[in-house]
């Protein structure tokens, strides 16, 4: 169940599955915007309000300066009126530092905001992935969840805090220019704007080329992380077959890929910078020659003309910032968009609108006719029929691939059923509250999961009520209390990133100490106790007799020992029981289980079924491996 497999498809292949083995809806740009307004800026409207109205104050700020010129032109001098010359400074320090407070509280605000949207759309996105279906969260890559937590939510922080204050700012302040250059002159005005639509056309014609390599660029940053989680996770593995530059020049050819993408993000970006300023430079050259053309046949004053040509250089300022603008706006909204298609992920198994938590009694099972496939047209149980009393131990034996594990993957409803049904003490789960179902089971695996935590934390996991004697005494009955008293920290150690600082065994005793503490009445067991040493596995042998003792357990089981001592046998055979019952009917019966314990193994369609009796050879294959690793690092 825990071998290393690598995801290493060809680059074609991962072009044509850039995005994780998952498609992106294609929204347009505005239902984006549409949606982030709806769910991010109306609920604080009244903050957005107030920034638009500080960001209005700023840009009138500056369009109040070409008055301003005009006035001391005219006033200073042309008609040397000493009392506007002693007026006129305090009033622009006024205007001044009053522009730059509401500048200041527009771009807290904004920061604001920005930052809300980001960690509100982390919230959603965690909680969508923790309540997510299993089939939907393995069948998208890793790194697919972890480069929009990253990448994509702050490439929308990024595109929203310049964007918000600064499209409206700009915008502003082009209103309020082009108003100020009307007013002086509607005609130099129509002759210095007249080569703006065509900047309008030329932003809008680089609009597809954009969200193209945005999207690409994004893309290969969710292969990137694929890529460094799982040569992470393999790490022994990649050093013990000395894969070290192999994978280097995986993640090498994802980070060139990438590059050529952001160049093409970059290259869009940075040409509106020379359109417009082309495009300025003519209206510019167009209003001097015609306003100066004015001037000297004498219709307007020199005031008038200089005012005007500030508001005129002035404007292609927030232009060219816009026109900038609008490509960040486009990579927010691109990636946006990659963050709504993992939120609006329909899910498989839902809870059904009148659910009411199991009522359990000793924890019986019951498959009734239960046909199931991961791929529906691919069964891998086929009218699987099972009932199991309460208090049963049932061992479920069987070839690799005979769908063991998915009958615990009923059983705990990661999946449903595409006919018949499960029952837990006689109820469908799927009547019942998902957190009743999950609840009802402790699950023990074959690679014990831990968190970065302490060990406190770790043996409490979902137990969270439980006092720290039931702590002491759960560790104590999983043979972890001496060990854990032997760390400096005692219960209070860390165990590390997955456990990494414990060993194997240390890690599944403190896996079967979380098991003691949850009263449930089922126990999923994956043949738990094979990470333990010899000694240790006498110990928590007998405190799993005792914790087994009235609950109903499945076994997973590789080992004779195990099998042995089940009331009931199932050898699962090609998604169907082969054969049911006791190790002595077995037996006798001489079936395929008699078979298997004669030592003749079976090859099934997924091939042998190994029983592992012995756990010495188990400890000196781990052994070789390591000792293969040792070479390889050395
Ligand atoms: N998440 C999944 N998506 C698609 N197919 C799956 C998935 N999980 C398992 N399968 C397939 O379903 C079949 C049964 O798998 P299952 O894990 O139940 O077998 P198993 O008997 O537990 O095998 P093993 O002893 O090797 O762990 C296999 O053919 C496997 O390839």
């Amino acid at each position: 169940m825990t071998g290393i497999l690598f995801d290493d498809r060809s680059a074609d292949r991962r072009e044509q599955d850039a995005d994780g083995g998952f498609a992106v809806p294609d929204m347009s740009t505005v239902a984006v915007m549409r949606r982030i307004v709806r769910d991010h800026v109306v609920p604080r409207l009244k903050l957005v309000l107030l920034t638009v109205l500080a960001m209005t104050f700023a840009a009138a700020g500056t369009g109040a300066l070409p008055f301003l010129m005009q006035f001391a032109a005219d006033e200073i001098f042309i008609a040397k009126n000493e009392a506007f010359l002693l007026g006129l400074p305090p009033v622009i320090i006024v205007v001044m530092v009053a522009r730059s407070w509401a500048e200041y509280f527009a771009r807290v605000s904004q920061g604001y905001l920005s930052n809300r949207i980001v960690a509100d759309l982390r919230s959603q996105l965690f909680e969508k992935l923790a309540f997510a279906d299993v089939q939907w969260l393995q069948s998208t890559h890793s790194g697919r969840f972890v480069s929009v937590f990253m990448n994509d939510v702050t490439t929308i922080n990024t595109a929203a805090s310049q964007t918000i204050t600064a499209v409206v700012q700009n915008f502003m302040q082009v209103v309020f220019l082009c108003g100020a250059m009307i007013w002086m002159d509607w005609r130099l005005a129509l002759i210095t704007l007249a080569a703006l639509p065509l900047g309008g056309w030329f932003v809008r014609r680089q609009k597809s080329r954009a969200r193209q390599s945005v999207t690409s660029a994004l893309q290969e940053v969710g292969a990137l992380g694929t890529i460094v989680s799982e040569t992470l996770k393999s790490i022994r593995v990649v050093k013990a077959y000395h894969r070290e530059s192999h994978e280097t020049n995986r993640a090498r050819h994802i980070i060139e890929r990438t590059l050529r993408h952001m160049m093409e993000t970059v290259r869009t970006r940075a040409a509106s910078g020379p359109i417009t300023e082309a495009l300025g430079g003519v209206g510019i050259a167009a209003a001097i020659f015609y306003g100066g053309w004015q001037g000297i046949s004498g219709n307007v004053t020199l005031g008038h003309f200089m005012g005007f040509m500030t508001a005129a250089l002035l404007v292609y300022q927030p232009v060219k910032a816009l026109a900038s603008l609008h490509n960040q706006l486009i990579e927010g909204t691109v990636a946006a968009a990659r963050v709504f298609a993992i939120l609006d992920q329909d899910q498989r198994v839902t809870e059904v609108a009148d659910a009411r938590p199991l009522v359990l009694a000793g924890g019986a099972l019951r498959f009734e006719g239960v046909t199931f496939g991961y791929e529906p047209d691919q069964p891998v149980l086929k009218n699987f029929d099972l009932d199991i009393p309460a208090g049963t131990r049932v061992a479920l034996i069987g070839a690799s691939g005979a769908g063991k594990s998915t009958v615990i993957n009923l059983i705990l409803r990661f999946f449903d059923p595409q006919q018949g049904r499960v029952l837990i003490d006689g109820q469908d789960v799927r009547t019942a509250t998902i957190a009743s179902v999950r609840l009802a089971s402790a699950l023990l695996t074959q690679e014990p999961v831990l968190f970065d935590d302490t060990i406190k934390a770790n043996i409490r996991y979902g137990s969270e009520d439980a006092s720290d004697e039931a702590v002491v005494a759960a560790a104590q009955a999983a043979a972890a209390h001496d060990f854990i008293m032997g760390l400096p920290n005692g219960y209070e150690s860390r165990v590390g990133e997955a456990g990494q600082l414990l060993s194997g065994g240390q890690k599944q005793r403190i896996a079967f100490a979380r098991a003691m503490l949850r009263s449930a009445p089922i126990l999923l067991l994956d043949e738990p106790t094979s990470a333990l040493d010899g000694e240790a596995e006498a110990r928590i042998q007998e405190a799993l007799e005792t914790l087994l003792e009235d609950r109903t357990v499945i076994v997973i089981a590789h080992r004779l020992s195990t099998i042995r001592k089940a009331d009931l046998i199932c050898v699962m055979d090609g998604g169907v029981i082969a054969e049911l019952g006791s190790h002595d009917q077995l037996v006798a019966s001489g079936g395929l289980y008699a078979r298997m314990m004669a030592g003749q193994g079976h090859s099934g369609p997924g091939g042998a079924m190994v029983l592992v009796d012995d756990v010495a050879v188990a400890r000196a294959a781990v052994a070789r491996a390591d000792d293969r690793i040792r070479a390889a690092q050395a």
